[in-house]
């Protein structure tokens, strides 16, 4: 088996009486997208948090790229190469696409950037900004202000943001919550192209869309991971369906 980008081990956190992750272990291997799927309330927005670093675990690992990053901070994390998709709330309204693209750019370089002269780094973090763009099929909608662009095309431009950070590995959350069903069709497009060139850690609940992406899917029911598996796999998995089933009777 190929080296994992991203391991988990044995992840652990509570809150007061409840095992939110329960001794989760996980490996996203290199290309691959791995979705994490699961009932509401089942613990991935907490292990996500774990991964990006927002929440820090009670006990295990986070080893990415070989590296234990358990008690690496968020920023030392996203320059590590792990960048998650931004939610909308942080993408400013009444900026550009390319605008913000370029804002996400620049946090990334950091001083790399300082190399060049002002106007010289500009440019640099314009064109960056512009490939991210072009990665995500919104090159010819840079001018427009973030607040006007449709809900797809914000979508896609969260995972832009994400993609100028030049990430190893890509955390999507839920990058079609909300989207109606053409957006949903232009973003499991762009996923697919995505695909190509990333490693990505997909949650997602359109169960359609996992299973028309997804390498691999690994099934979180309170806090356990309770199997792993390709799209055939799971789908076959009874106890996967036991899971699904018993909340669709709540
Ligand atoms: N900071 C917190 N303090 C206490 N309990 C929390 C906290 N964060 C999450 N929880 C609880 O942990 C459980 C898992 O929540 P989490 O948001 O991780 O699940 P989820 O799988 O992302 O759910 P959803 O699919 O509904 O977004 C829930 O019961 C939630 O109430």
């Amino acid at each position: 088996m190929a080296e994992s980008l991203l391991a988990l081990r044995d992840l652990r956190k509570h809150y007061g009486g409840l095992a939110v992750t329960d001794g989760v272990t996980l490996d996203v291997l290199p290309g691959e997208i791995h979705a994490i799927i699961g009932p509401n309330g089942a613990g991935k927005t907490t292990l996500i948090h774990e991964i990006t670093g927002v929440v820090a675990p009670d006990s295990g690992q986070v080893v990415f790229a070989g590296r234990d990053v358990t008690r690496l901070s968020l920023p030392r994390r996203a320059r590590a190469g792990l960048a998650r998709s931004f939610q909308i709330t942080s993408v400013v309204a009444g900026f550009s696409a390319l605008e913000n693209v370029a804002l996400a750019a620049q946090a990334r370089a950091g001083s790399s950037f300082r190399f060049f002269r002002p106007a010289a780094s500009e440019r640099a973090l314009n064109e960056a900004a512009m490939a991210a763009l072009s990665e995500v099929g919104l090159a010819d909608r840079a001018a427009v202000p973030a607040g006007a662009l449709s809900h797809g095309e914000k979508r896609a431009l969260e995972i832009a943001i994400a993609l100028a950070t030049q990430p190893r590995l890509l955390l999507l959350d839920e990058p079609l919550a909300g989207a109606g069903p053409e957006e949903t069709e232009r973003l499991i497009a762009l996923l697919t192209r995505l695909k190509a060139a990333y490693t990505i850690l997909l949650v997602e609940h359109d169960m359609q869309a996992v299973f028309a992406l997804a390498n691999r899917i690994s099934v979180l029911v309170y806090g356990r991971v309770i199997a792993t598996g390709t799209v055939a796999e799971i789908r076959a998995n009874a106890e996967v369906r036991a899971a699904y089933l018993g909340e669709d009777d709540a």
